[in-house]
């Protein structure tokens, strides 16, 4: 599909036939990727993970975070980085898939609109994951577990998701986290106010956000927080840094500078 496409050719490496269970099983666990680097996690039937050759022993590190909280800012500071690629979140394609906006209908209808935009988050956020670099540490926007801890939940959990496609989507995930590696190293958590996120995001003033109330940033900001700080709901799949970003622009470029080799050194955690 070459709308997911461009992150060059994904090789895998194949340590059991993709498609042998047959039916999906909802006894699948919930959470099977855990802190995977290095070694072959096993499923239950005793196979193997889809691991990819050389791009499983790359450095892999996600920034997390609220709505504007300023993640696409941080990327681009680490950007400047020999050896460091980043991945932006592939907004432009929620925002256009086939002249669609997928994004915009789900902010004016999430109830019809909802899995729509989260089905094809899932697909792209995988794809990124996925997607070979030549450097030695990829750097992320968000992940595929945020997409799903975060704004799937969300939805469900607001009622503006029915319950038939929260289960849709959750038997998606979990067989993509159960028969795919998708390594982690660190995450790196930006935590703003709620109300922060608002003022950034009236700047930023993107056309399909000028719907967003504060209350919708307080609930993301509320199940990041239970997942990232509190970790009370599901298992995290890499250590945590958490670097408060409330700050102006330049206090937080120096945050950055200041984390710099512990963010790098990520793969050593
Ligand atoms: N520390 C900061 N102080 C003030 N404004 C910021 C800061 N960091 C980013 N911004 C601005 O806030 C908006 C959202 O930032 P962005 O990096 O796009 O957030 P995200 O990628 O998390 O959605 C942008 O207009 C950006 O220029
Ligand atoms: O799984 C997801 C991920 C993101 N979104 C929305 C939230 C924002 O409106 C945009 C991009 O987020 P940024 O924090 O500005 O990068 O996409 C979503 O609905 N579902």
């Amino acid at each position: 599909m070459s709308a997911v496409g461009g992150g060059g050719v994904n090789v895998f490496r194949c340590v059991r036939p993709l498609f042998n269970r047959g039916a999906l099983s909802p006894s699948l666990p919930t959470l099977a990727a855990g802190c995977n680097r290095g070694r072959t996690v096993r499923t239950r039937s005793g196979a193997g993970k889809l691991v990819r050759n050389a791009e499983d022993k790359k450095t892999v590190i996600c920034i997390e975070g609220n709505i504007a909280s300023g993640k696409t800012t941080c990327l681009e500071y680490f950007s400047k980085t020999s050896n460091i690629e980043v991945f932006t979140e592939p907004v432009s394609k929620w925002r256009n898939v086939c002249g669609h906006n997928p994004l915009a209908l789900m902010y004016q209808d999430p109830e019809r609109w909802g899995i729509t935009l989260q089905t094809y988050v899932q697909l792209t956020m995988l794809d990124r994951h996925l997607s070979s670099t030549s450097a030695s540490v990829r750097m992320m926007e968000r992940s595929i577990f945020s997409a799903k801890y975060i704004f799937v939940e969300n939805l469900f959990r607001s009622g503006k998701m029915p319950a038939v496609d929260y289960a849709v989507l959750s038997e998606w995930f979990n067989w993509i986290i159960t028969n795919i590696s998708i390594p982690v190293d660190l995450i790196v958590y930006l935590q703003t106010s709620p109300q922060t996120c608002h003022e950034r995001l009236k700047q930023r003033c993107r056309e399909e956000e000028k719907v967003i109330p504060l209350e919708y940033l307080e609930s993301i900001h509320q199940l990041y927080e239970d997942w990232l700080i509190k970790k009370t709901t599901v298992p995290l799949p890499a250590p945590i840094l958490v670097i408060p970003a409330d700050h102006d622009l330049q206090k937080m470029l120096h945050q950055y500078e200041k984390n710099r080799d512990r963010i790098l050194a990520a793969d050593r955690l």
